[in-house]
């Protein structure tokens, strides 16, 4: 108990660091602040460019958040003030025009991530945009190939896919075979008194709903667990508030997909959940394989089925906990009837990457890097051309928008809409 709550205090209130070499200075273009908060999900979005970036780039001593904008200057002098962030410009676009700003970060609502980062990249901004990285897989398409991009001094792109970086995650993945996925169920959500309709998030032109806000997360564990892209969206139940205004945007959402492998994986998630918050959760399960045994008779076989659980695959620096289920039969193999049967489990947890071992066990990092200071480290490490242990290409990001398509389309609520901007 002592240890969650150093590491969580930590997390949200890290160490500093001296910024040293040549720091890559960041604007941030938006400054909700709890200023605006009206809601807890409206408290947790003020909370985005906090978690996202201010509170991660304390820690690392190759990051400066320079300059922010807002709509409104006075909110962003106040933000600039409460977060000791140095200079504050009159429009979004005056950041990208600052030849002192590296990179710019994204955390707009989603309707305008496509808009923004296009201007930053032909601004030669690096760009760190918050997901889902646009509003469809069209977009999706035109911004990972711009032009800008294949050259050979090329601005570094990446969703802000923060729980990706975490060795959890990780972790989670090198007790998987693939192939031998049959099922996979993924849950995420918030309580009800999280959200309001005047969020964002129900808001179909800013590119609401709750695929975009949480399903995403769901769809993202589902394509790293089979190693591939769903064929098909089997079915996609929303529910909507029927009221003629949000009538596009799902609160919740159940889908099911079918992977190439002939495996199911299925997400569900609630923006309007009940009133105690659950941790999201993966669940894996195995087809029966036959595990050699040499102490057995020819007459018998071993089987095994292998059930692998993570729970917390969002908010994995709070908590979570990887649990493997091993369900073991020696059956005689010419009438299958049972011999004996039993079940090892073991669980496993990781905060660091030395504590997941495996191809990333050097890559560095604390107990309390949140996702997102693991996923700065490598968006830092990408920038100044060194070596990336795990990233998400804008190849990745696209398939994960065609996803979101194929669910929306089946869900009968149409695709979020495509910007106007070109
Ligand atoms: N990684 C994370 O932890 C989280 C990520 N997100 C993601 O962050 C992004 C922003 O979502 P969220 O934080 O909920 O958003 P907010 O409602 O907090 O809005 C973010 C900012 O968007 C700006 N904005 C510009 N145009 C508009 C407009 N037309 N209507 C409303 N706002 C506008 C506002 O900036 P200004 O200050 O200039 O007025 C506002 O501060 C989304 O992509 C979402 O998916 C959301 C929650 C958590
Ligand atoms: O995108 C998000 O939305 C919901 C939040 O709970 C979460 O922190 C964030 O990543």
């Amino acid at each position: 108990m002592l240890s969650l709550l150093k590491r969580v205090f930590t997390s949200f209130g890290p160490p500093v660091a001296e910024k040293q070499g040549d720091p890559i200075r960041f604007g941030v273009l938006g400054a909700a602040d709890i200023a605006s908060v009206t809601t807890f999900w409206s408290l947790i979005a003020a909370l985005t460019p906090p978690l996202a970036l201010i509170t991660p780039a304390k820690s690392h001593p190759e990051v400066i958040v320079q300059a922010v904008a807002a709509r409104d200057r006075i909110r962003a002098e106040a933000f600039a003030k409460k977060h000791g962030i140095p200079d504050v410009k009159d429009t979004y676009q005056d950041v990208l025009d600052d030849p002192n700003i590296d990179a710019i970060f994204i955390p707009l609502p989603n309707s305008l991530h496509y808009e923004w980062a296009v201007r930053s990249i032909r601004a030669g901004k690096h760009v760190l945009v918050e997901k889902p990285a646009v509003d469809n897989e069209a977009e999706a398409k035109l911004l990972f190939n711009l032009p800008e991009l294949s050259r050979p001094d090329a601005p570094v792109l990446l969703e802000a896919f923060h729980n990706r970086f975490h060795p959890a995650v990780q972790k989670f993945l090198t007790f998987i075979n693939p192939a031998d996925v049959v099922h996979v169920h993924t849950d995420s959500m918030v309580p009800s008194w999280f959200t309001s309709k005047d969020d964002i998030e129900f808001n179909f032109k800013l590119g609401g709903g709750s695929m975009m806000a949480l399903g995403t997360y769901n769809f993202a564990m589902l394509r790293m667990v089979f190693v591939d892209e769903p064929e098909e969206c089997l079915t996609c139940s929303t529910n909507v508030y029927a009221d003629g205004i949000h009538d596009q945007c799902d609160y919740d959402f159940k889908a099911q997909f079918r992977f190439p492998n002939g495996g199911i994986g299925e997400a569900t998630t609630t923006l309007r959940g009940p009133l105690w918050w659950k941790p999201s959760e993966a669940r894996v399960t195995h087809r029966e394989v036959v595990v050699p045994d040499k102490t057995l008779p020819a007459s018998q076989e071993k089987v095994q089925t292998r059930q692998v659980t993570l729970h917390g695959f969002m908010h994995a620096v709070l908590w979570h906990r990887i649990d493997v289920k091993d369900s073991y039969l020696i059956r005689n193999k010419a009438d299958s009837r049972p011999v004996k049967a039993w079940t090892e489990t073991s669980s496993h947890k990781a905060y660091t990457y030395r504590d997941s071992g495996g191809k990333f066990a050097s890559a560095p990092g604390e107990d309390w890097w949140m996702s997102y200071r693991y996923q700065l480290e490598e968006f830092v490490n990408r920038v100044k051309g060194s070596e990336t242990q795990y990233w998400v290409s804008g190849e990745d990001s696209t398939k994960q928008m065609r996803m979101i398509d194929m669910a929306y389309g089946q869900s009968g609520l149409g695709l979020r809409p495509t910007s106007s901007f070109v």
